[in-house]
């Protein structure tokens, strides 16, 4: 897991390394790291071009290769400049044109003097804008940690140009626009590699600001990144947390998922929830919702135990209840919350939530049914996720997965973890329903609730992502978890 850090946090640790390294130079390492990743990326792509020349407009084909600074007024153009300073002996067989636009009028004077020592010169707002249709590469160094909101119209003019023309952008520490606080996507620039210092920051890494920040790239520069108490979830972390059966495992061990979702008049919420936790690798599901989703549940699913008596189910180690109920059923809900066992508390069942819940069990809102946990507005919770997500989860005394764009799993005492990201092909009805049977497969395995969750929709997305850009009906999803447990598994081999 990766911390991610507020800007004050990293300007204090920036402080405390400053205060122990007197006259260290930590701009040096940040601009060595981005003019690596800026002369890997002009190298690439000329390598990729043919004839090898930069990408861009028509009159790109010929003459030298741009590289563009747009440097703001603060040290995040030092950075740029710094870093445009040291290209040409990265790339010494490319003939380069470096160009720096200091949009605020001034800029970093040091930075400046470096570029232009290389050779570099100084444009104004119009010539940026030319060669941004046509630059090889563009670094966007008008604002970093420092960053407010949005951008000047002659900044924005050469932001949006970048992305018509799809000239590559590498954002120093963050796309300029974005704040490095807030998951806001203010107009920006549009990176496809941004180059991060001592740890990710909230922009980063949730949407929709983090769609900006194209790969991010984080360097350490030798300064210990803060303590947080939001995580970012890796591959790795996932891989290590998957419950993979083993010689001594039987479907007891490896946890049996009681499911008690649908409705006659909702019944492929059962069918949906049921494919998740089978997919996602439970070792016994039992259904015990009504009978019409029973039966479609047992005709796609003959694997699965279903009770003659849905209220004398026999044993399961985690319930899940709520998806495809049409609106709160308290009496049903606390039928499963009586068995003391981890339960995931979707959909319909949100709005009967009994005093307690059982310990390790899971909420799984989105911002809508977040917002009427709360009994406060949708913008409210969309426009501070976080800040809602945490307050549910100490008001219930439950771990809340906010589902959405970036998903979190949030403990009642505040600490979160943010899931892998996914795609926006799995905003559809149904996928909900089947993440719910995950998590219920992985609570069922006796993972701890945050884990469960996070690990859930993890799975969920990543599958997405593996999936590409298609669309594809959640059950179907389903069916394909299996490729990214293989690849985990995989990872996870010496
Ligand atoms: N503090 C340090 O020691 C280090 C700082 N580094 C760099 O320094 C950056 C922080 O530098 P600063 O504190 O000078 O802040 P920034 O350079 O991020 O931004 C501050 C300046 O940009 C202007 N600005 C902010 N938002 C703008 C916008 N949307 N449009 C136009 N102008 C805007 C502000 O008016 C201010 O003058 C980091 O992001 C990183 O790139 C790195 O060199 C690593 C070490």
């Amino acid at each position: 897991m990766l911390p991610v850090v507020s800007a004050q946090d990293i300007r204090d640790a920036e402080q405390a390394w400053f205060d122990a390294h007197p006259g260290g130079d930590l701009m040096a390492v940040a601009a060595d790291a981005v003019a690596r990743a800026a002369a890997e990326l002009v190298s690439m792509l000329a390598w990729y071009s043919e004839p090898p020349t930069p990408r861009g407009g028509a009159d790109s084909a010929e003459g030298p290769t741009v590289v563009l600074v747009v440097a703001g007024p603060g040290n995040n153009a030092g950075d740029a400049l710094f870093a445009l300073a040291g290209l040409p002996d990265l790339l010494p067989d490319t003939e380069l044109d470096l160009v720096v636009w200091p949009c605020a009028g001034s800029t970093h004077a040091d930075g400046l003097a470096a570029a232009k020592g290389v050779g570099a010169r100084t444009v104004d707002a119009d010539a940026a804008l030319s060669l941004a249709a046509r630059a090889a590469l563009v670094l966007d160094g008008v604002s970093g940690l420092g960053g407010r909101p949005g951008l000047e119209p002659a900044v924005l003019a050469v932001a949006d140009a970048c992305r018509a023309h799809r000239t590559p952008v590498l954002a120093v520490d963050l796309p300029s626009g974005l704040v490095a606080d807030s998951h806001e996507a203010h107009a920006c620039f549009t990176a496809d590699l941004t180059v991060t210092f001592i740890a990710h920051k909230p922009a980063h890494v949730l949407a929709p600001a983090s769609g900006h920040c194209g790969e991010v790239r984080l360097v350490d520069l030798g300064v210990a990144a803060p303590t947080s108490d939001l995580q970012l979830v890796e591959e790795s972390d996932c891989a290590a947390w998957y419950p993979t059966p083993d010689a001594s495992s039987d479907k007891y061990s490896r946890g049996v998922v009681g499911i008690d979702t649908g409705t006659d008049d909702y019944p492929g919420a059962a069918v949906l929830g049921v494919a998740g936790a089978l997919w996602s690798g439970a070792g016994m599901v039992r259904y015990a919702g009504p009978w019409r989703p029973a039966d479609l549940v047992l005709a796609a699913h003959p694997s699965v135990v279903v009770p003659v008596d849905p209220a004398d189910p026999g044993r399961v180690q985690a319930w899940v209840c709520g998806s495809g109920w049409p609106g709160p059923d308290a009496e049903r809900l606390a039928r499963r919350v009586a068995d003391d066992v981890p339960v995931v508390v979707d959909a319909g069942a949100l709005g009967a939530l009994p005093d307690a819940l059982p310990a390790q069990s899971i909420l799984t809102p989105h911002a809508g049914e977040l917002a009427r946990l709360l009994d406060v507005e949708r913008a409210a919770v969309e426009a501070d996720p976080l800040t809602h997500a945490r307050r549910a989860a100490r008001q219930t005394g439950a771990t809340v997965l906010l589902k959405g764009a970036s998903q979190f799993a949030v403990d009642p005492d505040g600490t979160a973890l943010l899931a892998l990201p996914g795609t926006a092909w799995t905003a559809t009805a149904g996928s909900g329903d089947v993440l719910a049977g995950i998590v219920g497969t992985f609570l069922a395995a006796g993972l701890p609730a945050a884990r469960a969750a996070v690990l859930g929709a993890s799975l969920q997305a990543a599958t997405a992502r593996a999936v590409r850009a298609a669309p594809i009906p959640p059950e179907r999803l389903a069916e394909q978890l299996g490729v990214i447990i293989a690849h985990w598994g995989d990872s996870l081999r010496p």
